[in-house]
């Protein structure tokens, strides 16, 4: 079951081909986050998908409603987050939101959106004034104004520090909570990987992989990386490298001084090993972590590219 189809989705400026073939379905409920680097043409396919761009070719089905014949009755049911330049500066937060709620035939009231986006103690100010992070959730409210089913939220955390970042996380996992389905782009891997059922990884215009942050993560490699330091050491470090290196769960190992990095496809089996040894020798070892693998791994193992924020 999907509340959105979007199929062979392409668009074209001049000579640069923005979106190339796009196709993915989104589930009603879920946070669907579309990830990919500067210029990969997330905002393009979102504008595409709210209506407001259109597409050269492919198609695009709101829960069975085309914008060719049902652009009123779609645009009742999406929810656009407005770029910030959108807003007025010299009116308040509270008649910002009432402004925007007066373009639909039913939206919910100014009250429950300021709760919502927690800005209740500031709905008098005015929008010149807010912060960057303050700004953001007041165009989110603006997206949630008419109650809609889909939410559309392009790059709602760029720019924003850690805490108004963490805000913004907030408000989006209560979107979920309350049953709507979310349609997000970010930069942040880390932010798709905490809020989204599901990813679709975009690069070049094109579906690069799409499925739940775990299930990319496993489909990676099953070598995992261990790092330790040892208190007694490069000596202690050296004998264990050498150690380790007999070890067929052990694919690699990298030595800086004292500091140690493995590479293992079985770390338990490894560690365990690797302690037996230390243990023998009179080895301390002063620290042990095993990288986790996130969705920058699967970025890069799938385009061969590093991933920068
Ligand atoms: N109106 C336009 N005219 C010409 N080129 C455009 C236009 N809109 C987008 N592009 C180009 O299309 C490509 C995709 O842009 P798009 O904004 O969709 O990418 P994005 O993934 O959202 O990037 P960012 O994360 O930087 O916002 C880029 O090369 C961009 O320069």
């Amino acid at each position: 079951m999907s509340i959105l189809q979007v199929r062979g989705l392409r668009k074209t400026f001049g000579t640069v081909t923005a979106v190339d073939d796009i196709s993915f379905d989104v589930r009603p409920g879920e946070v669907f986050t579309i990830i990919g680097p500067n210029g990969a043409g997330k905002t393009t396919t979102l504008e595409m998908i709210e209506g407001l761009q259109t597409p050269d070719a492919g198609s695009i089905s709101i829960d069975g409603l085309t914008w060719a014949k049902d652009a009123d009755r779609i645009k009742i049911r999406i929810g656009v987050q407005p770029q910030s330049g959108a807003m007025f500066d010299l009116l308040t937060v509270e008649e910002t939101l009432e402004l925007f709620a007066a373009f639909y035939p039913k939206s919910k009231s100014s009250a429950e959106v300021l709760e919502m986006i927690n800005l209740t103690d500031h709905r008098k100010k005015r929008v010149k004034s807010l912060s960057g992070g303050q700004r953001q959730r007041l165009a989110i409210g603006l997206g949630m104004i008419n109650d809609p089913d889909i939410i559309f939220l392009d790059e709602p955390t760029t720019g924003l520090d850690p805490q108004a970042r963490r805000n913004i996380w907030d408000i989006i996992l209560n979107l979920k909570a309350m049953g709507k389905t979310t349609i997000l782009t970010t930069h942040y891997m880390e932010e798709a990987e905490k809020l989204s059922d599901r990813v679709c990884i975009v690069d070049q215009g094109r579906v690069v992989t799409l499925d739940t942050p775990g299930a990319l993560i496993d489909r990676l490699t099953k070598e995992r990386e261990v790092r330790l330091s040892f208190l007694d050491g490069e000596e202690a470090a050296a004998a264990a490298e050498s150690a380790l290196q007999a070890q067929p769960t052990v694919v690699r190992t990298a030595r800086d001084g004292s500091s140690l990095a493995l590479w293992s496809i079985q770390p338990e089996e490894t560690l365990y090993g690797l302690f037996g040894f230390t243990k023998e020798q009179g080895f301390r070892v002063e620290q042990v972590s095993i990288r986790e693998m996130s969705l920058e791994d699967v970025f890069i193992a799938f385009t061969g590219k590093e991933w920068r924020d």
